[in-house]
């Protein structure tokens, strides 16, 4: 055995002597030039070819290097795209503001990807920089990198698509993990072409489609279209087609309107433009607005019927009678106008902001106009075109009123008494209960389950029977005749199921129904 040691030692000590001597012998350029000359012979014989992406690429930051390790770490635990063997070692961030926390490759570490059946080799390589003596600009201690090892007849592949995959992998990964912002308009805030006229917050709604309390046929279509729009960019390019999508959503108070928006943004990772329409002063600044949003972005017109004078599509009347055009103001606001003071948008301005030539200014855009009086609407905001989705936001039905009770209390249907459950189907239509008001019921109860489903049946049957007591008395009136019974038609009327119908997808669709009922009338 110590002959063994005698032998391991004499021969480290006799490589230590070599190498001493080739430092002595050999001048340090000849070294690098030798160990240059031996790793180009070891590549020419090589079927592989390697890539560095360096951090710092001479003195700009490389993307490409960031894009890749963000691309690296969610492929780690996301996609199951990246294979790590055991051994190797991850090493844990999580940036600030950011939710989750992301995996990296540690120093000097090797990972697999494979891309289109094509296997790849990520190592991340990091070596101490040599120190300065003088620079203009501070650099890390370490210089970093990842070196991709590729074969050699997959060159072309994985220049012409794999790292453009990477970066868009990346951007969307970037876009997930942070929060999203919260814009919102001010009056007064100087347009000019450098400052930001939107101020931002951080947008951390928690609602989401899951948590969503509406007809679940209903919602997948809508989580189905608005994925197609957000994977669309092929499609709106081919149609020659701004790549922006419209929904107009509507019905009562307290249905969720406001709750849809959050979780639209949550669901593709936008960002919220909430426009104050009444901040605005004219229609060129509503288009400067629209100028500095970015893309992936939802641009939200709340209560659009109380914003903006919806029957004025052109010229604006002033107090005495005569008209003018807003879009021939200074800009400076200080217009005589309309029962809103100092604001002069048109109706016409905001078509041109949602579908004029200034629409596609940037791309990848939803606007969302919400209302609670869908009959107010000029149609030619309804059309086809501005807003593609008609989504009717109505009173809790039983599907969503199932939701609620997981959401609120955590208990599934079958936990619940079925009998209170079955006098809760029968009579919640009937009921007309918004979902804001069962969510009342069931947060003052939310520790007793049971005392709450109690309490949300008694409620509904209470409602019923105020509805039916006054629907009698309604009855009454109307058979009495005079100026009342009128205006309860005419509300009657506007709330009748054909004027606030669900229009589910296209306008026209509804236009051409509307035609053949008329034939059917002649
Ligand atoms: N469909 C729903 N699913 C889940 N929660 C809901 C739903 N509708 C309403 N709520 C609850 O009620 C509250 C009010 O809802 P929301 O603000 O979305 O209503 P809205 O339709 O926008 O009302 P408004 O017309 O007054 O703006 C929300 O905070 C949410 O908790
Ligand atoms: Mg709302």
């Amino acid at each position: 055995m110590s002959d063994y040691w005698t032998t391991m030692a004499s021969l480290v000590g006799m490589l230590a002597f070599c190498q001493t001597i080739f430092q002595l012998v050999f001048p340090p350029e000849l070294r690098l030039a030798v160990i240059h000359l031996l790793t180009r012979i070891r590549h020419v014989f090589s079927s592989h070819i390697y890539f560095d992406i360096t951090e710092i690429d001479g003195v700009n930051t490389n993307e490409l290097y960031n894009a890749v390790q963000l691309y690296l770490s969610s492929s780690v635990t996301v996609n199951g795209a990246v294979s790590s063997n055991n051994n190797t070692r991850l090493s844990l961030t999580r940036v600030p503001n950011s939710s989750s926390v992301t995996f990296g490759l540690s120093n000097n570490d090797r990972i697999t990807d494979v891309f289109n059946g094509v296997t790849v080799l990520w190592e991340h390589v990091v070596v101490q920089r040599q120190v300065q003596s003088f620079s203009w600009r501070p650099m890390p201690e370490e210089k970093r990198g990842f070196t991709l090892q590729i074969n050699k007849r997959d060159k072309t592949l994985v220049l012409d698509s794999y790292l453009d995959y990477i970066v868009g992998k990346s951007e969307e990964i970037r876009r997930r993990n942070e929060e999203r912002l919260l814009y919102t308009n001010s009056r007064g805030v100087s347009l000019d072409s450098r400052s930001h006229p939107w101020d931002s917050v951080r947008f951390k709604h928690p609602s989401t489609f899951e948590t969503l309390a509406m007809d679940p046929e209903k919602k997948k279509r809508i989580m189905e279209d608005l994925r197609e729009f957000a994977n669309g960019q092929g499609f709106y390019q081919k149609t020659g087609r701004a790549w922006k999508r419209g929904y107009l959503l509507y019905g009562p108070p307290g249905t969720g309107k406001s709750s849809l928006i959050a979780a639209m943004a949550n669901h593709l990772g936008y960002d919220i433009y909430d426009l104050e329409l009444t901040e605005v002063q004219n229609n060129s600044e509503l288009r400067k607005l629209l100028m500095k949003t970015s893309s992936k972005s939802i641009i939200v017109i709340e209560d659009i019927d109380c914003s903006i004078n919806l029957t004025n599509r052109g010229k604006i009347k002033k107090r005495n009678g005569s008209s003018f055009d807003p879009d021939l103001t200074n800009g400076s606001g200080s217009i005589p106008s309309m029962d809103e003071p100092g604001s002069s948008v048109t109706l016409s301005g905001l078509l041109n902001f949602t579908d004029g030539l200034w629409s596609c200014c940037g791309s990848e855009r939803i606007f969302v106009f919400t209302t609670n009086h869908v009959e107010k609407l000029d149609s030619a905001l309804l059309r086809s075109g501005r807003m593609d989705m008609h989504i009717h936001m109505g009173f809790c039905r039983f599907p969503a009123m199932k939701i609620l009770l997981k959401n609120y209390l955590r208990v599934e249907e079958d936990e619940i008494d079925g009998v209170v459950l079955k006098e809760m189907e029968e009579c919640v239509e009937e009921a007309e209960i918004t979902p804001a008001d069962v969510s009342e019921v069931l947060i003052r109860n939310r520790s007793d389950a049971e005392k709450a489903v109690r309490e949300l049946v008694g409620v509904l049957k209470e409602r019923v029977v105020k509805r039916r007591k006054s629907g009698g008395e309604k009855k009454k009136k109307e058979e009495g005749g005079g100026e009342e019974a009128e205006e309860e038609q005419e509300k009657r009327a506007l709330d009748s199921p054909n004027r606030n119908r669900e229009v589910f997808g296209f306008q026209e669709e509804e236009e051409d129904e509307e035609e053949e009922e008329k034939e059917k009338r002649q």
